[in-house]
């Protein structure tokens, strides 16, 4: 089932057009990152996917409803999770949840909520007083309280540590595994690969490449890079490189095959590739690819 559709999305702020025809698809249980440099417009829509917003063109569909016409019906099975809270900064993190809890019907427990986003041991801190990564796991945790079935994520680990982003990913996939849907943006591009399945790519306003996280990735070139061996000219290799610094950068479908041309040719030679490098595509390969 899908729980997400986006149609040929327009919106504009004041003639200001940060959205130009955005189309994709998100899956029922599915986690997708919506990515792309800073003013693509994944916030923009995002507003428009949570309701906040209404769209100039194109539709939109969550969970079969008009996030705008059924707001009131869709609030109830979308939670969310801004860049900006608005936290009243006097309140305790358990003051903050039961303030919240108050306004939704039938709410997880605040302690499990608390739990969940991994601010259990914080309940009697002001909100003035927590860092910036645990008022994002407040955030979470009050996201989390409706029991969403599809939850909008914009940038949820940003001034997290790592064990904090790591905890994060988990609470993440638990939800997926549940059936929750998952839209999230993120400039973490390792995040975006360790968690989505599927994603787009938005730059200036438009979808720049999109698709299943796996596939898309496989089909990209890999990478083999090594310091130049002295007296060696990039001519007189068996693949074609290009030269960052001293080092040798060859781009290959196979990447490991690659290596293995440009390893055979070196020891015919007597030569050595001091610092062999050889991966797979990675997202931000793609991403800087695409996003230009
Ligand atoms: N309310 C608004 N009024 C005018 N322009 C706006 C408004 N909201 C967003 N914009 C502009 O629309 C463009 C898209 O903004 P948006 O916040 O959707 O980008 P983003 O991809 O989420 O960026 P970031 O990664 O920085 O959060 C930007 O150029 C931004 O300045």
């Amino acid at each position: 089932m899908t729980a997400i559709e986006v149609n040929g999305l327009r919106k504009s702020h004041r003639g200001f057009e940060a959205v130009k025809g955005v189309s994709f698809e998100v899956g029922e249980g599915q986690i997708f990152a919506l990515l792309g440099r800073n003013g693509a417009g994944k916030t923009t829509t995002i507003e428009v996917l949570a309701g906040f917003q209404r769209a100039d063109g194109g539709t939109v569909r969550v969970l079969g409803l008009d996030p705008y016409a059924d707001r009131t019906a869709l609030r109830r099975r979308t939670g969310i999770m801004l860049q900006e809270a608005g936290f009243f900064p006097d309140l305790t993190v358990a003051q903050t949840v039961d303030t919240w809890r108050g306004l939704i019907a039938a709410p997880r427990p605040r302690d499990e909520a608390l739990e969940l986003a991994g601010l259990a041991g914080k309940r009697g801190t002001k909100v003035r007083q927590l860092s910036g990564g645990e008022k994002r796991r407040l955030d979470l945790a009050l996201a989390l309280l409706g029991r969403p079935d599809v939850l909008f994520l914009d940038e949820p680990t940003t001034g997290m540590d790592p064990e904090a982003r790591r905890a994060t990913w988990g609470v993440v996939r638990d939800l997926a595994g549940q059936g929750t849907t998952i839209l999230l943006t993120t400039h973490y591009l390792e995040e975006a690969q360790r968690l989505a399945s599927t994603m787009a790519i938005m730059d200036a306003g438009e979808v720049v490449a999109a698709g299943d996280m796996a596939e898309t990735l496989a089909a990209q070139a890999g990478r083999v890079a090594f310091r130049m061996p002295a007296h060696v000219h990039p001519a007189d290799l068996p693949l074609p490189v290009t030269l960052e610094g001293g080092t040798a950068v060859c781009r290959a479908e196979d990447p490991d095959l690659a290596a293995q041309t440009l390893l055979t040719w070196a020891a015919e030679r007597g030569l050595r590739l001091a610092g062999l490098e050889v991966r797979t595509a990675t997202l931000e390969d793609l991403f800087l690819e695409s996003a230009r």
